[in-house]
């Protein structure tokens, strides 16, 4: 379509030199207002996918929300775009990369639409607790049924929250102000915010879901929580039990759900997300919607007028700022060095940025986690020795360490994280920072050297850069050497003949390929105090074997490998 095609009532008067911005999802006026003086807005009232590929060239702005795709093939074609705008939180519908390859940024409103989800999620909750849909349905078509629709009181029941973020912990606090016991599974939130809104942590899941009279998860849809609650995890639940999800689709399974209501394992559930808006036709989705136990809204969780104020504000005047030339004040895709400091600092932003998610993806398995505060509420050194101790600007490696922390438990994947920000989230999440320079280090064999550690604990990592190239050569108590990039498999284990073969049995059955291999010692004078209890005679002997690989490491291989002789821990991380 050529946007003529368009109607007339679709477009504001147009004054054809100023900059066009195109809004194809209904979005609130009261930022419009603060862009139509300068700029010439388009409204459709639809617009297809081909459409919008035919049309982006023209526009130096699109503001969005959850259902238009902006895809790399449109990123590509819109020559003049300078921005995309997602009037909300999620960027899922927004190819985020192909947009900076592009050279366009992408902002966004993190917390303008927080209180509407917590409140809808707080709507849904009494809605199926109280049989609200039910009752009006019933009364509509002439009934009257009293008896049939006897509901059960919130106060003094447990909630389980999965997710203590933005919205989780409006949620916990609400509950808590609606009499209920709030208990919450966060592996990287911080203790002290949680106690703070009286919310117990726990460590795991299968301690939390028992627990459980509601269960609702404000957790993003990364690949650790996809599919999070399935058959086996639902199973664990009373028969009583009643779930929300105001997230995202996919973090319940379906099909686990559906089968749940139907055979009497859980009670009912509220659902205002799905894996595919709207559902399709035959999908498990399209029952749940129809299910009598389900309370289902079409994805209205940021659908308030004040958060739409909230957003449309937010998004608009970074809109109007990034057209005069400005800078955005939440962009998802902003870079963390000014161009002046790049040559200098730009290997050891992606050291440090690796280093944090590493730390984060490593530490974070079952058996090294603890009841919260595995991230958030941790106190970290950043230890900077050799030329690095010399740098006095040391901004844009704070904020790699907050980027690298948070990017594999964000869905923006921490790219929002910038320097003017990062101070910011790392004290929303209760996290910590010393940074320490050591220009006086004796015998240090690398230019630099940064470390990383966790106060109060073992956990440990070191890194330098050789050339362009970034190392790893300390990860807990051992010396290592190793490029922290791609897929790889970190194996805590004894270091016996035999091993390799194992383990390489295991990966070659399922199809994955290693790309290296490496093998890190104990450190000299590392004793064998650590958090995986290992075996008295055998303890000098541990080692960590390293793998980078290419395929597709499941929960499966992972439990696989777990279970081989002398293997004691198994992290598998992405950077
Ligand atoms: N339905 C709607 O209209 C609507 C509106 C707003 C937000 N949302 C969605 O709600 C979700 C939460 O948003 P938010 O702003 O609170 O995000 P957030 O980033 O502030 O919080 C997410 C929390 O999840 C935790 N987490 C990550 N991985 C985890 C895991 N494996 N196990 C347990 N906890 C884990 C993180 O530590 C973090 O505390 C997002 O998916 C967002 O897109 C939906
Ligand atoms: O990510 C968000 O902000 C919410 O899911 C709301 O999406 P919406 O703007 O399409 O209502």
């Amino acid at each position: 379509m050529a946007p003529s095609a368009m109607s007339p009532e679709d477009s504001s008067p147009s004054t054809p030199s100023r900059p066009k911005i195109l809004i194809p999802e209904k979005v609130s006026p009261d930022g419009l207002a603060l862009l139509s003086p300068h700029f010439e807005i388009h409204q459709p009232k639809s617009l297809s996918a081909s459409d919008l590929l035919a049309i982006i060239p023209s526009y130096h702005a699109l503001i969005i929300r959850s259902e238009t795709k902006v895809t790399a093939e449109v990123l590509s074609a819109a020559k003049n775009l300078k921005v995309v705008a997602r009037a909300g939180v999620g960027v899922d519908n927004v190819d985020v990369d192909a947009a900076t390859q592009n050279g366009i940024i992408v902002v966004n409103s993190p917390s303008g639409n927080i209180v509407a989800a917590a409140e809808h999620t707080i709507a849904l909750l009494m809605a199926v607790a109280r049989n609200v849909p039910a009752g009006d349905r019933s009364l509509r078509n002439g009934g009257w049924e009293r008896s049939k629709l006897v509901g059960t009181e919130v106060g003094g029941k447990t909630l389980a929250i999965i997710g203590l973020g933005k919205v989780g912990l409006k949620v916990a606090r609400m509950g808590v102000g609606l009499g209920m016991k709030v208990i919450a599974m966060d592996p990287y939130a911080s203790p002290e915010i949680a106690a703070s809104a009286s919310v117990s942590l726990v460590g795991t899941l299968s301690e939390l879901l028992p627990k459980a009279d509601f269960l609702t998860i404000h957790t993003p849809l990364i690949a650790s929580t996809l599919d999070m609650i399935s058959t086996a995890e639902l199973s664990t639940m009373k028969n009583t039990a009643k779930i929300l999800n105001v997230a995202r689709g996919g973090v319940y399974n379906e099909s686990a759900l559906l089968e749940a209501l139907n055979n009497g394992t859980i009670a009912g559930a509220g659902l205002d997300v799905f894996t595919s808006e709207p559902p399709l036709p035959d999908s498990a989705a399209a029952s749940l919607c129809r299910h009598p136990k389900v309370v289902a809204t079409p994805h209205l969780g940021a659908s308030t007028v004040e958060a739409q104020e909230n957003v449309s504000i937010d998004v608009c005047s970074q809109v109007l700022t990034i057209l005069r030339g400005g800078l955005p004040t939440s962009a998802v895709n902003a870079p963390l060095i000014l161009p002046e400091e790049y040559r200098k600092l730009q290997p050891f932003v992606r050291l440090i940025e690796k280093m944090g998610s590493l730390y984060t993806q490593h530490y974070s398995t079952k058996q090294k986690a603890e009841a919260g505060g595995l991230v958030g509420g941790k106190t970290f050194d950043l230890i900077y020795e050799g030329e690095l101790a010399g740098i006095s600007n040391t901004r844009p490696l704070f904020a790699a360490l907050v980027k690298g922390l948070t990017s594999s438990i964000s869905d923006s994947g921490g790219r929002d994280v910038n320097i003017v920000n990062a101070p910011l989230i790392a004290r929303q999440k209760g996290i910590r920072i010393n940074e320490t320079h050591n220009s006086a280090s004796q015998d240090l064999v690398y230019a630099s050297l940064v470390t990383l550690k966790a106060s109060g604990g073992e956990q440990a990592i070191s890194g330098y850069v050789s050339g362009k190239s970034i190392y790893i050569s300390r990860l807990d108590r051992f010396s290592a050497n190793f490029v922290p990039e791609g897929t790889l498999i970190v194996l805590h284990n004894y270091d016996e003949p035999g091993k390799i073969g194992g383990v390489g049995g295991i990966l070659g059955k399922h199809g994955i390929n290693v790309k290296f291999m490496s093998v890190a010692a104990l450190e000299n004078g590392s004793g064998t105090g650590t958090a995986t209890p290992v075996d008295e005679e055998r303890g000098e002997n541990e080692a960590l074997m390293i793998l980078g690989v290419k395929g597709v490491v499941g929960k499966e291989v992972e439990r696989e490998l777990q279970m081989e002789e002398g293997i004691l821990d198994v992290s598998v991380v992405r950077l």
